[in-house]
């Protein structure tokens, strides 16, 4: 018998030529992975993912396996989090996914994992958002200047049309940076000099920083507004002060993951009022009027349906 095992390769400029322009099928694929995760009958099995620290480099090596039965899938995210990288002109997050076939176990395809995380992050937050935010927000806020923020600015700005997108960054120099290459594309962004100018009344906050101590503080926060907090996760990072996570209706992506992973949780000692694939399967409330978080900390099944739809993409273009 013939056995081509050969898996594919997809390095980020193929992942990016089958990804972009496509965040209204990412978005359905990533609804989905979370009505899946949440429905809690086994189709998919995800356990919290593991970590090693790597204590004299500052950083982390992350393996996220899953898999999801409808997708007849296996895959694991493989990922190093290095907090130093700037300095050495390295992004900050590194790695692969590998894609298996759940029926004979064969290795599809190896992605290099940072386009699909920036992109998939960005579309999980896109689902909480739609669930949450208030109808017709007009201002956006996005704390951090990095990866995570480029990605969620290019989806909320594809799911609402803002009268204002404000950033701050921790150096102001990159935030002015990414301003400018926006603006240069058409967007009016502004950049501003703190946390409080930049969310004062914004219906929409995004924080996607490295920062392990609170950034944004429940005074400053417009009551009603819906925020998604990309960064801080790991149980000793917060990027929200406690006042603030205790004042709002807290919804995550894996309640069994975020009470282990989530500073901003186990510090400030709230409750999860639910995952945010109960909401979407009717069984928790949106309270869109009030102040609500998206605690992200990012699901193996979300890089598991991502990856598909990028392979599925490059076979089907193979076939043509
Ligand atoms: N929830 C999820 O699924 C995922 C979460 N993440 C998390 O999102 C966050 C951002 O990741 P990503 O965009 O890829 O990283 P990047 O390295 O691309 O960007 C990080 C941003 O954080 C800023 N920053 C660094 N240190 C601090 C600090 N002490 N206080 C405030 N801001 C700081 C950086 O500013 P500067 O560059 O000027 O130093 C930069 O703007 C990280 O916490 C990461 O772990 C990432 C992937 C998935
Ligand atoms: O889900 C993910 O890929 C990550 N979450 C935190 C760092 C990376």
């Amino acid at each position: 018998m013939e056995f081509d095992s050969s898996p594919v390769f997809l390095n980020s400029e193929k992942i990016t030529r089958y990804i972009d322009g496509r965040w209204d099928s990412l978005i359905s694929c990533l609804e989905t992975s979370f009505v899946l995760y949440s429905s809690d009958d086994g189709q998919v099995i995800q356990p919290v993912r593991e970590n090693v620290t790597v204590r004299d480099y500052n950083g982390l090596l992350f393996s996220m396996p899953v898999c999801s039965s409808p997708h007849e899938a296996l895959a694991t995210k493989i990922i190093t989090v290095y907090n130093d990288n700037h300095l050495r002109g390295l992004p900050r997050i590194q790695g692969v996914i590998l894609l298996f076939s759940a029926v004979d176990g064969v290795l599809k395809a190896i992605l290099e994992a940072p386009v699909i995380t920036a992109k998939r992050t960005a579309g999980a937050t896109a689902v909480a958002t739609k669930y949450l935010a208030s109808e017709n927000p007009k201002i956006l806020a996005i704390l951090g200047a990095g990866v995570q923020a480029r990605s969620h600015f290019e989806v909320l700005t594809h799911l609402y049309n803002f009268e204002e997108v404000r950033i701050w960054n921790i150096h102001q120099n990159n935030g002015e940076k990414l301003v400018k290459e926006l603006n240069d594309k058409g967007f009016h962004c502004v950049c501003c000099s703190n946390v409080e100018e930049a969310v004062r009344d914004a219906d929409i906050i995004v924080t996607a920083t490295f920062s392990k101590t609170p950034i944004l503080k429940a005074v400053w926060v417009k009551p009603g507004a819906h925020i998604n907090v990309i960064g801080a996760s790991n149980p000793t990072s917060q990027e929200l002060d406690p006042e603030l996570m205790r004042s709002a209706v807290v919804y995550t992506d894996s309640r069994e993951a975020a009470c282990v992973e989530s500073g901003d949780i186990i510090i400030s000692e709230v409750e999860v009022y639910a995952e945010i694939g109960e909401v979407i399967l009717g069984k928790k409330e949106a309270f869109r009027d009030k102040t609500t978080v998206f605690k992200s900390l990012g699901m193996a099944v979300q890089d598991l349906v991502s990856a598909k739809l990028v392979y599925d993409a490059y076979t089907s273009d193979l076939q043509k």
